[in-house]
């Protein structure tokens, strides 16, 4: 995203780790006011440059006292500007400015809580009741308020669970108000924004499209820019904002890494070639793919495999063209944070951005880096693209390989690709399509005895995963009618040999995530 903060009234998110920091910035842009997530490291100069409205510290996975402690240029709480502390920004301030005081506690706080608000006339909680359910998640707590502060807000386990100095715009609150697990959350972060920060809504999508395809013709020049297309929401979006910014010179890229679905190599490209009139440069690097993957179980080999695979044949391919330096992918915001960053953990990397080689010889281009998946399809929308293309399910990059669990094999890909079709099938005869985020089935990898026509039988089970969601940052198991499941389940077993038994995944996410691996 090009820096922006200059010509729209905007808010400057510091990034202190949290898995939750890029959705304060979408919570705010939904708003209509423009926002991005910046490093911490961002000095009071620096941001004076890009002239927010206010500035937001979000939550992390450190303490202010312990040896990883992230810290702030001083110089920020002198710019004048309003500044809102979220959890371990509440606590940083505590820390940092005079008379206040941050301490571990004896007992950690994760999950929702009841606050009680102790002054009703904080802008931040105006016009609200005094009870409010919010979602707490921290280790460490503020025990005295800075100078200047008054506490605005008591639980049981937080005595301190809001605090504020409105002389000088300087409001903290312990909870997260940017998650859907705190009711009122958007309600107290639109009095922030527009009460005390005073910003106009003078920001949309279509902005974001404009700026955009004036960013790609910049960077792009003459040059060709080689696009992964995958057939998918996120690079199907990219292609499009990329099409009108450079035309001819975009080379999208359809790899079939023999790890798709049925069918999806022919489905693409019918939908995304003939009927969309893309030129698509589709290359069979199946058995590539699998040859690389045989005999590796571990997950993470696996998925690195597969990015430095996909370079691979991106690099072949763009040796093919003249003029080739750059390379689009519809990375998005879930992609980079899942896959670690300066300041948060890893949880899975993901095939595009943890996956990539560290000596990649492109300069990349990921115009969807800092949207979540619904923000995506809004674009897609905006874009005029067809509702099938904006609306599919989402299908991961590393494909089946990364729900067969353990090794990758032809005859297990087989099984997973048969029942995955035959529950995809099962679904839209049953409109669940429209309603289930995303569905499929994996191979867990258990064995177990069955009989089947009198025999005895030793073979693979297969579970269904079906959730919902929104973003893919949190989702929720789909409460599939039991009829459905039962002819989805019999169906596996009587046509997909190798397969006994069928499981239904009954856990959200988190604590699991929606894949297997
Ligand atoms: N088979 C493929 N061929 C070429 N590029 C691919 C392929 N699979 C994934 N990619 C690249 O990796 C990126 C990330 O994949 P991801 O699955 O997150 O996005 P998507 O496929 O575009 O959308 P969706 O999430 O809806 O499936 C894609 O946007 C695309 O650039
Ligand atoms: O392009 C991708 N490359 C990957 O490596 C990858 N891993 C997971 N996903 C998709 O991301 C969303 C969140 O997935 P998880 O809960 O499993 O992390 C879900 O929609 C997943 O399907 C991926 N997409
Ligand atoms: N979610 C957070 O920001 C947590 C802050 C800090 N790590 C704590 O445990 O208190
Ligand atoms: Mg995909």
């Amino acid at each position: 995203m090009p820096n922006l903060a200059k010509k729209y009234d905007s808010v400057v998110v510091l990034d202190f780790g949290s898995q939750y920091n890029q959705l304060i910035t979408r919570r705010i842009r939904e708003m209509g006011v423009y926002s991005e997530l910046k490093p911490h490291t961002l000095s009071a100069e620096e941001i004076k440059k890009m002239d927010p409205k206010a500035i937001i510290f979000s939550g992390g996975p450190n303490s202010v006292n312990g040896p990883n402690a992230l810290g702030v240029d001083p110089d920020i709480f002198n710019l004048g500007l309003p500044i809102l502390g979220i959890c371990y920004g509440m606590q940083l301030m505590a820390h940092d400015l005079p008379g206040g005081e941050t301490v571990t506690a004896e007992s950690s706080e994760y999950g929702q809580a009841d606050i009680d608000v102790t002054d009703s006339h904080s802008e931040f909680f105006k016009d609200m009741d005094e009870k409010q359910q919010v979602l707490m998640s921290h280790g460490d707590f503020v025990t005295k308020v800075p100078d200047g502060f008054a506490a605005t807000a008591t639980s049981a386990n937080c005595p301190i669970s809001a605090m504020a100095d409105p002389e000088r715009g300087f409001y903290a609150v312990q909870f997260h108000p940017e998650v859907n697990l705190t009711a009122q959350g958007r309600e107290m972060l639109r009095h922030f924004v527009f009460d005390i920060a005073g910003a106009e809504a003078n920001w949309s999508m279509d902005d974001f499209i404009e700026d955009e395809i004036q960013t790609i013709k910049e960077t792009v020049g003459d040059k060709r820019v080689l696009l992964g297309l995958s057939g998918g929401v996120d690079s199907s979006v990219v292609s499009v904002l990329l099409h009108r910014a450079i035309g001819d010179q975009l080379i999208p890229v359809f790899v079939d890494h023999g790890l798709l679905r049925k069918s999806e190599a022919e489905q693409v490209l019918k939908s995304l070639g003939e009927d969309f009139g893309l030129n698509i440069d589709f290359v069979d690097a199946s058995n590539h793919f699998l040859n690389k993957l045989k005999g590796v179980t571990d997950p993470e080999k696996k998925r690195k495999i597969i990015g430095k695979e996909f370079i691979e044949t991106f690099s072949n391919e763009a040796r093919k063209f003249k003029d080739v330096d750059f390379l689009a992918q519809g990375t998005l915001y879930t992609d980079v944070i899942e896959s670690g960053t300066d300041t948060a953990q890893t949880i899975k990397s993901h095939h595009n951005v943890g996956g990539l080689p560290e000596d990649l010889q492109f300069k990349l281009i990921e115009p969807l880096n800092k949207l979540f998946k619904d923000e995506v399809r809004e674009l897609g929308e905006k874009l005029g693209m067809p509702s099938e293309l904006v609306w599919r399910q989402p299908f991961p990059g590393p494909g089946l390989a990364i729900r067969v669990i353990g090794e990758v094999t032809p005859e297990r890909l087989r099984m997973v690709r048969n029942s995955d079709a035959i529950l995809r099938d099962e679904f839209a005869k049953a409109g669940l399509n429209k309603t289930v985020w995303q569905y499929f089935t994996a191979l867990p990898g258990i064995r177990s005895v069955g009989v089947m026509g009198d025999e005895r039988t030793y073979d693979e089970a297969v579970t269904i995963r079906a959730v919902t969601s929104v973003d893919g940052m949190t989702a929720e198991f789909a409460e599939v009618p039991w009829e459905v499941l039962g002819k989805v389940s019999k169906r596996i077993v009587d046509d997909v040999l190798g397969i006994n038994r069928v499981l239904y995944d009954i856990t959200g996410k988190p604590p699991a995530t929606i894949e297997y691996e």
